[in-house]
């Protein structure tokens, strides 16, 4: 298989689909890889580093597009992108769809198929795909909030920790999975007050476990997401149902009642967000200001630390990528997980909750490969 990777072109997205050392594992295999020119720029990987690994370099993103038979990325495709996708190639990347309808319009016409890392699953019932950009933005969450709670940035002004003799911040959690958890493991390892909330026992169980007596855990009634809010100095936005677009937990009605210059950071924002108030910002400008209450809303948050997030994102994409382009379509009929991760196939949504979240028709992709 021919596999194409085009330089991610997203506001301030550094990281890039393969690195030359996932490059050199599809080479290994047999395949050809077509690497835009720049495209490992953000992570320090030159076109020689692909070169090396066996990669020819195309000079334009058009060229991949139009060769590949896989594109590989990191983001979802941007309006420029879905018009050079086309019937018979298959795209693997995160997608967010359920609170993107233009982009799931585009991608339908393009006759694209479409597997989205963030709905791939495993036998444990996690997302493995996902897994390793949630722990990178629950770490990042916490290193936004402690830089927006500086005054000059226009927060309360509290350090995360506190001091000897002054008590430190409080950070509330909502949604205890792989962002809640890195959330959690930062602001207490800083010093901070942290309380996760979800609604999932088993996982507080979990967490309980996890953190011995450090962090405080909550049941997420109404009630408890109301007080944990109203206290906190910052309020990390963590809550996921997958494919779904994310429940809006936090309502504006709450924010007058909320500390003035607390911060809300919203990661669940590439589903839509789980506070009412939120919208997507970038990191050129990624916090804006609602009722007093700071909001950092960014939807590719690992994109600041490409180097990290690339090596990560590529360890856990690897072997779904190898499948991908050994059999094609026939694996995505052999392996229910990765067949979890088909969202558009031949012109339709292919994903139930993507297609309840969009309000169209669901079109079930078993027998895909038929
Ligand atoms: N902004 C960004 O750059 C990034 C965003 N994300 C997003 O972060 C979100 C969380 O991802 P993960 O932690 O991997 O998901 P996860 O599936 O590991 O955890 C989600 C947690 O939310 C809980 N939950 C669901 N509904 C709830 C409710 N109503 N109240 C309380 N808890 C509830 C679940 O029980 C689960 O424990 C996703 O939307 C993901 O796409 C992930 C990486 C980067
Ligand atoms: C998960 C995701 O959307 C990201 O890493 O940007
Ligand atoms: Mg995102």
């Amino acid at each position: 298989m021919l596999v194409g990777v085009p330089k991610e072109i997203k506001n301030n997205e550094f990281r890039v689909g393969l690195t030359p050392a996932a490059v050199r594992e599809y080479v290994a295999r047999g395949h050809r890889v077509l690497v835009e020119t720049g495209a490992g720029d953000g992570i320090g990987a030159g076109d020689e580093a692909y070169v090396a690994a066996g990669a020819a370099i195309a000079s334009q993103a058009a060229e991949v597009f139009a060769l590949a038979d896989m594109v590989v990325k990191v983001k979802e495709p941007q309006p420029s992108e879905w018009a050079q996708l086309h019937e018979g190639q298959i795209l693997f990347t995160y997608l967010h769809l359920a609170p993107d309808p233009d982009q799931a319009r585009g991608l339908m016409a393009s006759g694209v198929t479409a597997v989205a890392y963030e709905t791939v699953t495993d036998a444990q019932g996690g997302l493995p795909l996902l897994a390793p950009m949630s722990e990178v933005a629950g770490r990042l969450s916490i290193q936004a909030a402690a830089t927006a709670l500086q005054k000059p940035n226009g927060g309360r002004g509290i350090l995360l920790g506190g001091v000897p003799g002054v008590a430190p911040a409080r950070v509330a959690v909502i949604g205890g999975g792989v962002v809640g958890l890195h959330a959690a493991r930062m602001a207490a390892g800083l010093g901070a007050e942290v309380t996760i909330l979800d609604r999932s026992i088993p996982r507080l169980r979990e967490l309980d476990e996890i953190f011995a007596g450090r962090v405080r855990t909550r049941y997420s009634t109404i009630d408890a997401l109301e007080e944990e809010v109203i206290a906190a100095d910052a309020v990390i936005g963590a809550v996921l149902i997958p494919g779904a677009t994310a429940p809006k937990l936090v309502t504006r009605a709450m924010l007058p009642k909320m500390k003035r210059g607390a911060v809300l950071v919203d990661v669940a924002i590439d589903q839509g967000g789980c506070f009412e108030t939120s919208h997507a910002t970038t990191h050129a400008d990624p916090t804006y200001v609602e009722d007093g209450v700071i909001h950092y809303c960014v939807a590719n948050m690992p994109g600041a630390v490409p180097l990290t997030s690339s090596h990560a994102l590529n360890h856990a994409t690897l072997p779904f990528g190898l499948a991908l382009a050994g059999e094609g379509l026939a694996a995505l009929a052999r392996d229910p997980h990765l067949r979890a991760g088909l969202n558009i196939h031949r012109g339709r949504v292919a994903h139930r909750a993507v297609a309840e979240a969009l309000g169209v028709s669901f079109a079930d992709p078993v027998g895909i490969a038929a």
